[in-house]
């Protein structure tokens, strides 16, 4: 039964469930609501879902600080695939509402540096509260809890809503990034166009630490696409990476950093390698010469005869 469920930042009409519905294989599985990220994925980790769609990245503010903690921490879990969303606000108000009547806002804490200038600009004495999503403070706004919700022009209908303005969104092309994450199983084979995620704990404190880290990948020619500091909870200082880097598991130059991190960090947690979204193998910038799947193996060729005379 749960390998038909999906589970999703939700209530109904969250950015997140419209990024869930692009994936071809959500038209024949159950989509279930959760009221929080650790909800969806805890829904997960204890099996009552199969995978769940949560938000990681968005393009104005970086990683998604609620989501990268959760998946630092608890039962592994691994991401299996990533979809990007376009982003724009609609402003959602009770029917009959004027800007003018606007004294509390609502929207998820990830879309408040996505409508700022907006906000600044038309409800400058506007009072600024956080929901759960942006659906849920629509939800809120129905209940009369709030005047107006930033969210998607397509929750109106479903909170019995109206968009009083539309296309909000400070920057443009803002997008924002969703993972599929699902328990830990074999990532599924590389396309060319992938992308690797993993969480790293530094070691001792000590000058070069994080250039250490940054070394394992750049030696190999391996381009980082996300590098986020959290806090470990340990104590101000204390501090673990949410990196993505480009490239799978499976190929040699990732796999190689990835070990080199395992030797010189106490945590490495591989959090998945899966197709990038929106990007083909065509156009995946080239490698930087000696850092091939064939150029590895060559070398560990060369190793091996070297070790035993056979030059
Ligand atoms: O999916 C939603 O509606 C969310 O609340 C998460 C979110 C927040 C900001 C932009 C996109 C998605």
């Amino acid at each position: 039964m749960s390998a038909t469920r999906y589970a999703y930042l939700g209530p109904e009409g969250t950015f997140t469930e419209v990024a869930l519905r692009t994936l071809p294989e959500a038209a024949t599985r159950e989509l279930v609501p959760m009221v929080s990220v650790p909800a969806a994925l805890d829904a997960v980790r204890n099996g009552e879902a199969a995978a769940a769609l949560v938000p990681i990245e968005n393009s104005v503010e970086g990683g998604i600080t609620a989501t990268l903690d959760e998946l630092a921490a608890g039962d592994p879990l691994m991401i299996y695939r990533e979809v990007l969303l376009s982003i724009t606000f609609a402003l959602l108000v009770r029917p009959g509402t004027k800007l003018s009547d606007i004294k509390t806002v609502t929207a998820h804490p990830a879309a408040q540096p996505q409508v700022r200038n907006w906000m600044a600009a038309h409800l400058p004495q506007a009072v600024w509260e956080s929901a759960a999503s942006n659906a849920d403070g629509a939800r809120l706004v129905q209940e009369g809890r709030y005047d107006a919700a930033f969210a998607g022009e397509f929750a109106a209908a479903t909170y019995g809503l109206e968009p009083l303005v539309t296309e909000i969104h400070d920057a443009e092309n803002a997008q924002t990034r969703f993972v599929l994450v699902g328990r830990p199983a074999r990532p599924s084979a590389p396309t060319g166009a992938d992308k690797t995620s993993v969480m790293i704990w530094l070691g001792d404190d000590h000058p070069g630490a994080l250039l250490e880290l940054l070394q394992e990948f750049a030696v190999r020619g391996v381009n980082l696409m996300l590098i986020q500091s959290r806090p470990t909870g340990e104590g101000i200082g204390n501090y673990c990476f949410a990196v993505d880097a480009e490239g799978h598991i499976a190929d040699r130059r990732v796999g190689e950093a990835l070990m080199g991190l395992k030797r010189i960090c106490p945590k490495v947690r591989f959090l998945g390698s899966y197709p990038r979204a929106g990007v083909s193998a065509d156009e995946v910038r080239p490698l930087r010469a000696g850092t091939s799947d064939s150029d590895f193996t060559e070398a560990a060729d060369w190793l091996a005869r070297s070790q035993d005379g056979r030059i």
